[in-house]
């Protein structure tokens, strides 16, 4: 423990550098302000400042150079006002919190160092020393990584030894130390304590000062080109994955923007909660969106789809439906490799045969026939790939659909058109061709040379839609290509290569053809869907990313995860997940690492493995474990609390007495956000309906569109609660009749998990045997049913 002497002395350190810092914030927010001026004025007399001149040809030249010129000078300013205002930023971070660790290293050569930690560095004035350094710098390393003793950290010219002699952990808050102890190799960890019991948050906040050894490995890693991370609930994933942005945010400063790395994450609602750790870390945010929102753009237009959150109601509340066991064979399979191999192999059949087109048509007459194109198409040399023969023939349909214009000009509905045309229109005309023709004596004199003009833009608009059609390559059927496969059931058996397609293939089948039918796509079709078409067409990959990040990757199967990498070519992959919360249908790319260790192949592929679970109290861990196959590893943080209730219950009105009665008594004890956990949607509609009614406080509903997270009284179904975390958390009804399938164990796990501090099973009847299953030591039992 620190001395009084020691605590006045870091005392009058964290002055010194207030002020000092204090004196920075002051000078450059002077000069911010200059800047600011400067750029607001420069905007509003920008178009004085340019000689501006457009009357004669030989000014407009000039005009452009000065224009240029002029924006030229407004970008450096804005430059230079955005770089000002991010250093502001940082700084006023400092002052709140200059730093939060110290570490002592003494070199083998003798020379010892004090070496501050903080969210950024912070040169002294003569701009030599450290005052701060950034956590992220190779030296901070030591704090993470090394007990006091012998260590080491990696400089450019190799490992640097020596002795750490020292580390120290400090919580600042205004300029005053309101923690500091020196850490040894103690275990209990106060600071982490500390963190911990607090309230849950609306937003996720970051854990630099806290860091533990194994995620430091996952935040610093940079070899591997796959990142996997397994870990349990609660223990830090999203938490590294964020941090990790952070650090090869800084680690790559020169050749990487927040911009070319991106998060997937499992629903809107998660984005937003996790997007202030970034900033809050003086960094830009990254990209973040959702598989969903990707499918959606790809094929929003051309299919009304289904989403993830769709599929799982389906598959929770409809397994009394006749269809329901092919829908489920058909989730799996579509989502696995031999489907994914079965469509690649799909590509060199067609290559030969079996191309779909759709023909060109122009107000209900073909211009070019599906026939025709096919005849077309397979007569190109066979030995040009598919994507360019597609090409060709984009081309050829293009001259053809020229030609066909041309013949249209003389058409009575071109005649009907011009007599409708406006005077703009006119207008238009006379200054597209004056364009095209750069000649200004052209007229509109003599009336067939009008017409024949006028003729001839009322064609081209009428044409522009197709010929963008075109362009697009949307001839090809990929509709008709993709049902084929369901279709046609030689087709399959020839594509799968021998591998078993599912026993209720032809009922799966038709369920899809009626669907796809419809104009609506299945969440299980889309990736196999838009795979099918990015590789007949081409695949348009992004090259442009360098780092993916995968949070909640049990979520996705194998085939999303290839078609992820083929779309992201040149980018490195984090995935995260955790096994035991895999709640989707279809096979999760986490069920054995097989398919993800194959994805880059092992040596390319770096595994790690989280134990330690931070979030709940040890009591909630000791009972959440027990659920999931190999629980016995997960390890509890030594945090304590009360011990998980479950309380059986015999009606529904008394189940809404009782969960209104805890809730209130837990705002009550001062706790800030309670979800009241349900399985489905459907059930959190119901069950918002009622304790709307009987609760002080108006509970929020949470809906997959919800698009924030706040605290307060949430009723949500389990799978909008993945990732986020609550103080205490109400599962509404955790009878056997809700969870009961093995399907259903990890909905449940994942449920209970969102919980920090306190846990309470309701259950209606009969209590799942996820619970009963338990030693009865780690909860505690109450029957309300009389
Ligand atoms: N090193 C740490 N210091 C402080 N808090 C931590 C640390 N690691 C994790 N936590 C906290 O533990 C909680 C869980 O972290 P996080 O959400 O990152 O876990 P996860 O593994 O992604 O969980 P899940 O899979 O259940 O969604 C968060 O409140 C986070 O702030």
């Amino acid at each position: 423990m620190s001395t009084d002497q020691e605590w006045t002395e870091e005392q009058q350190r964290v002055d010194e550098v207030t002020s000092l810092i204090r004196g920075r914030i002051r000078k450059l927010e002077a000069e911010v302000g200059r800047v600011r001026e400067d750029v607001v004025s420069m905007r509003k007399d920008f178009w004085d400042e340019v000689t501006m001149n457009f009357s004669e040809s030989d000014d407009v030249g000039e005009t452009s150079t000065s224009l240029r010129q002029q924006s030229q000078v407004l970008s450096d300013r804005e430059q230079r006002h955005k770089q000002s205002a991010t250093m502001l930023n940082r700084l006023n971070r400092l002052l709140q919190s200059p730093y939060f660790g110290r570490i002592d290293f003494a070199e083998m050569e003798g020379r010892e160092e004090k070496i501050y930690l903080g969210i950024a560095s912070l040169l002294d004035d003569n701009e030599v020393g450290f005052l701060v350094y950034d956590w992220r710098a190779p030296i901070s390393n030591l704090y993470y990584d090394s007990m006091p003793g012998p260590a080491s950290y990696e400089t450019p010219s190799g490992p640097m030894e020596g002795e750490l002699t020292l580390k120290r952990q400090f919580v600042i808050r205004d300029g005053r130390i309101r923690f500091m102890f020196d850490t040894g190799v103690t275990i209990g960890d106060e600071l982490l304590q500390a963190v911990l019991s607090r309230s849950s948050d609306a937003q996720m906040k970051s854990i630099v000062a806290t860091i533990q050894k194994e995620q430091n490995r996952i935040i610093r890693d940079d070899r591997s080109r796959m990142l996997i991370v397994q870990g349990a609930a609660g223990s830090g994933k999203t938490s590294a994955a964020l941090q990790r942005v952070a650090y090869l945010l800084y680690k790559y400063r020169d050749r990487l923007s927040a911009d070319q790395v991106v998060l997937f994450s499992p629903n809107p609602m998660f984005n937003s909660y996790v997007s202030t750790v970034l900033p809050e870390l003086g960094e830009e945010n990254m990209s973040q969106t959702t598989f969903q929102e990707y499918l959606e753009r790809r094929l929003g237009r051309e299919f009304q789809l289904e989403d993830p959150f769709e599929q799982l109601e389906y598959v929770l509340s409809a397994s009394d439906q006749p269809a329901y066991k092919a829908r489920m064979e058909g989730i799996r399979f579509k989502s696995s490799q031999i489907f994914q191999s079965m469509i690649e192999s799909y590509k060199p059949l067609l290559e030969r045969e079996g191309m779909i087109f759709k023909p060109v048509r122009f107000q209900g007459r073909e211009v070019v026939s599906a026939e025709e194109m096919a005849r077309k198409f397979y007569n190109f040399d066979p030995d040009i790939r598919l994507a360019n023969r597609l090409e060709l023939l984009r081309e050829w349909l293009l001259k053809e659909l020229a030609a066909f214009g041309k013949e249209e000009y003389t058409a009575s509905w071109v005649d009907q058109q011009i007599e409708l045309l406006s005077s703009e229109d006119y207008q238009r005309a006379y200054t597209r061709l004056r364009r095209k023709n750069k000649r200004i004596d052209e007229t509109f004199d003599d009336f067939d040379r009008e017409r024949s003009i006028l003729a001839r833009m009322v064609v081209s608009d009428r044409l522009k839609p197709l010929r963008k059609w075109i362009k697009a390559l949307r001839f090809v059927d990929i509709t008709r290509l993709y049902s084929e496969l369901f279709r046609n059931r030689k087709l399959a058996e020839r594509l799968s290569g021998g591998a078993e397609l599912p026993s209720r293939w032809e009922e799966m089948s038709r369920l899809t053809l009626e669907r796809i039918g419809e104009g609506e796509l299945a969440y299980e079709d889309a990736t196999p869907y838009l795979y099918l078409r990015e590789i007949t067409l081409g695949f348009r990959s992004n090259g442009g990313i360098h780092h993916v990040f995968i949070d909640e990757a049990q979520d996705y199967s194998p085939f999303q995860l290839s078609f992820l990498k083929r779309l992201f070519p040149r980018a490195k992959m984090t995935a995260l997940g955790d096994f035991n919360q895999a709640i989707y249908a279809h096979a999760s790319v986490l069920q054995d690492n097989g398919p993800l260790m194959g994805l880059y192949g092992p040596d390319q592929t770096e595994l790690i493995s989280l134990t330690r679970s931070y979030r709940s109290t040890k009591e909630i861990v000791e009972f959440t474990r027990g659920m999931v196959a190999g629980g016995e590893h997960i390890i509890p943080f030594n945090r304590s609390g009360d011990k998980p209730e479950v309380t059986e219950i015999g009606t529904r009105g008394k189940l809404h007495e009782s969960i209104t009665r805890d809730v209130e008594a837990l705002l009550g004890e001062g706790y800030e956000s309670v979800a009241v956990i349900c399985k489905t949607a459907e059930e959190s509609a119901a069950a918002h309906e009622a304790l709307e009614k009987l609760l002080s406080v108006k509970p929020r509903l949470i809906k997959k569109t919800t698009p924030a997270f706040e605290k307060g009284i949430h009723i949500i179904p389990a799978y909008l609660a993945k990732g986020v975390e609550f103080d205490a958390v109400l599962i509404y009804d955790g009878s056997s009749r809700r969870y009961a399938r093995e399907s259903e164990r990890k909905l449940f796990y994942t449920a209970c998990t969102r919980a920090m501090h306190l846990l309470h099973i309701y259950s209606l009847g009969q209590t799942t045997p996820f619970v009963t299953g338990q030693s009865p030591e780690t909860f505690i039992y109450r029957d309300l049913t009389n």
